[in-house]
């Protein structure tokens, strides 16, 4: 297991990434090279095989063990009307992950995911990010650590979700934050939000922005000033991810939101990801491709909770069920190409 003992060990982690598994790639290319079909028919479902190759090591890459994790968190900035919903339903919606009612029990059932569910001192919401840092240097790294801590060596596949009422809000300040640009940009319509709330929410991010920019010198110190603990705990699991060579689905806007510090520091943060979707939240499309990252799948949804994940999930499993299960043009006794 992956655990951050300071700063400067997050630091030195987002610094040395491990690299995939060339000779992985090699043997699962020259396989795909093999099956019966015409060079490239299989799209993205190619990239994605060689893709899972080279992270797992494996020249046919599995989707037995898939798990997701999604962790909760409160947030101050929630005082200033910037959601739809009241602050209280991160805690009840924990309540219906855990009773198994929730859009995400359904699809990670679906996809075949194991789910875990990680509330983050939902009692004791951030700081407003405009007024003081979300959080204390020891609750970013515990949230880190709480991250890092959901993601076990030889899962086969792994994506993170997260539920916390108002993240739109900080997710969107970590994007100006780490890319620049004007916060409207940056910032929709979340929950579904009303023409006043949108107002008071581009107030928040540049109050924000302008209190903490000139201070957001490192990953750790922006994920700290402008994030949220399940922020923060996506950004662990990613990292923790990638040194256990765990392949990833990014979720929504905030779970792509999570990395974009990381990115800025170190953009190679991404090549152990894919995007699963491209959410309706205003900002997400502009994320994705400053991440250089391309989504899967377009399917206007906006949920967060890991949902898109879960469904782009099976798009993996087809690439794989195809790159692992089909013949070669010698075993079928197919003409290969002219
Ligand atoms: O995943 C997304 O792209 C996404 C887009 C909009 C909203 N959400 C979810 O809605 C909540 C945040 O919205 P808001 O309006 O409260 O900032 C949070 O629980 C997210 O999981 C998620
Ligand atoms: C009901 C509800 C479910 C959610 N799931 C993720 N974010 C959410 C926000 C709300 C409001």
């Amino acid at each position: 297991m992956i655990r951050f003992e300071d700063r400067a060990a997050f630091d030195r982690a987002l610094d040395r990434l491990p690299e995939p598994d060339g000779s992985a790639i090699e043997a699962s290319a020259a396989r795909q090279a093999q099956l019966t079909k015409p060079a490239g028919s299989l799209g993205r479902l190619e990239e994605i095989a060689l893709f899972m190759a080279g992270w797992q090591g494996r020249e046919r890459p599995r989707a037995d063990r898939i798990r997701a994790a999604i962790f909760a968190g409160n947030h101050g900035v929630a005082a200033r009307g910037i959601s739809a919903f009241p602050p209280a339903v991160t805690t009840q919606m924990v309540a219906n992950f855990q009773a198994g009612g929730a859009a995400i029990n359904a699809l990670a059932a679906s996809c075949g995911a194991e789910l875990s569910i990680v509330p983050l001192d939902l009692d004791r919401p951030t700081a407003d990010i405009c007024e003081a840092p979300a959080m204390s240097e020891a609750e970013c790294l515990d949230a880190l650590n709480a991250g890092a801590a959901a993601v076990t060596a030889g899962t086969d596949l792994l994506f993170v979700g997260e539920m916390g009422i108002a993240n739109t809000t900080p997710a969107a300040a970590l994007c100006a934050q780490s890319f620049g640009g004007l916060s409207p940009d940056w910032i929709g319509r979340g929950t579904g939000v009303d023409d006043n709330g949108l107002a008071r929410k581009a107030d928040a991010v540049a109050k924000a922005l302008a209190l903490h920019g000139p201070h957001c010198t490192s990953a750790f110190e922006t994920l700290r000033r402008l994030g949220g603990r399940e922020i923060a705990a996506m950004a662990g699991a990613i990292l923790a991810a990638r040194h256990l060579s765990v392949p990833m689905l990014l979720d929504g806007f905030i779970s792509s939101a999570a990395i974009a510090p990381l990115a800025r520091d170190n953009p190679a943060i991404t090549a152990h990801c894919l995007a699963a979707h491209n959410s309706a939240e205003t900002g997400h499309a502009r994320l994705l491709q400053a991440l250089r990252l391309k989504p899967l799948l377009q399917l206007d949804m906006r949920l967060g909770e890991g949902s898109g994940a879960a469904v782009a999930a099976q798009i993996v499993r087809s690439a794989l069920a195809a790159h692992a299960g089909m013949a070669t043009f010698a075993e079928a006794a197919v003409a290969g190409a002219l």
